[in-house]
């Protein structure tokens, strides 16, 4: 009788940090580093990822609303994406790297305006019970280095047009998960140059069994 070899699943990275932290900047080199790996690589973002998402992340970034309408589209979309992308992405043994998860809403919907953590916790044990990244990659900046950052290069959205007290309470909320976490967040001092990063970042991939 023959017997199906499952894939072995891949791995799920995500990046996180408080706009203008350089994460964008750093997404592209991380896909190549893995693709160099010879793993196929599914590279995707939050709000967004797949065409609802996409339509969800449009209203998020760019519609005034309650911050708990915020939190469960930020949700919404994230079911969406795990459901179409990620999770088939993974068990066919591909890589996933997503441009922010639920950490964000953690650090942006909790942390930034303030939502009841426990909410939070509620939605994301609804959303994804079994499901974490194996790796998230923490780009941190304060708060100053990040705006002049933005303020040098883009329009900017709802979220990026929010004051020092939002990002300053989005940075702490993402630090304190990442202390809680230390297994799975590894934190870059983002304020170093880009070479630097990437060097880290080489290392860091490197070391992934
Ligand atoms: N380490 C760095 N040193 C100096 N400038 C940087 C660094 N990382 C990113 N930048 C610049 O800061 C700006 C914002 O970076 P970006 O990657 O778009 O941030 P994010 O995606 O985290 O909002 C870009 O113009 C980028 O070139
Ligand atoms: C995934 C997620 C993002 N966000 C916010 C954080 C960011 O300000 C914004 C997404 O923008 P971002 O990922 O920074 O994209 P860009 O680099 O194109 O600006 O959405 C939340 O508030 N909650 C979430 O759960």
């Amino acid at each position: 009788m023959s017997q199906s070899i499952l894939p072995a699943r891949g791995r799920f990275i995500t990046f996180e940090g408080i706009d203008g932290a350089g994460k964008s900047t750093h997404i592209q080199f991380v896909a190549e580093l893995i693709r160099a790996r010879g793993q196929e690589l599914v590279s995707s973002r939050e709000p967004g990822g797949t065409p609802l998402g996409e339509k969800l992340r449009e209203m998020v970034l760019h519609d005034a609303m309650h911050l708990e309408t915020e939190a469960l589209l930020v949700f919404a979309s994230r079911r969406e994406h795990i459901a179409r992308v990620i999770e088939p992405a993974l068990a066919r043994g591909a890589w996933v790297i997503s441009d922010r998860f639920t950490d964000a809403s953690f650090a942006y919907q909790g942390g930034g305006r303030g939502l009841d953590l426990a909410k939070l916790d509620t939605l994301a044990n609804w959303v994804h019970p079994a499901l974490w990244p194996d790796l998230t990659i923490l780009f941190d900046v304060p708060l100053d280095v990040a705006r002049a950052r933005l303020d040098a290069t883009r329009q900017l959205d709802r979220f990026e047009q929010e004051k020092a007290d939002f990002f300053l309470a989005t940075r702490n909320e993402y630090l304190r998960r990442a202390a809680q976490e230390p297994q799975r967040f590894r934190v870059i001092d983002s304020t170093q140059t880009i070479e630097a990063t990437r060097a880290q970042l080489a290392e860091i991939i490197g070391a992934l069994p």
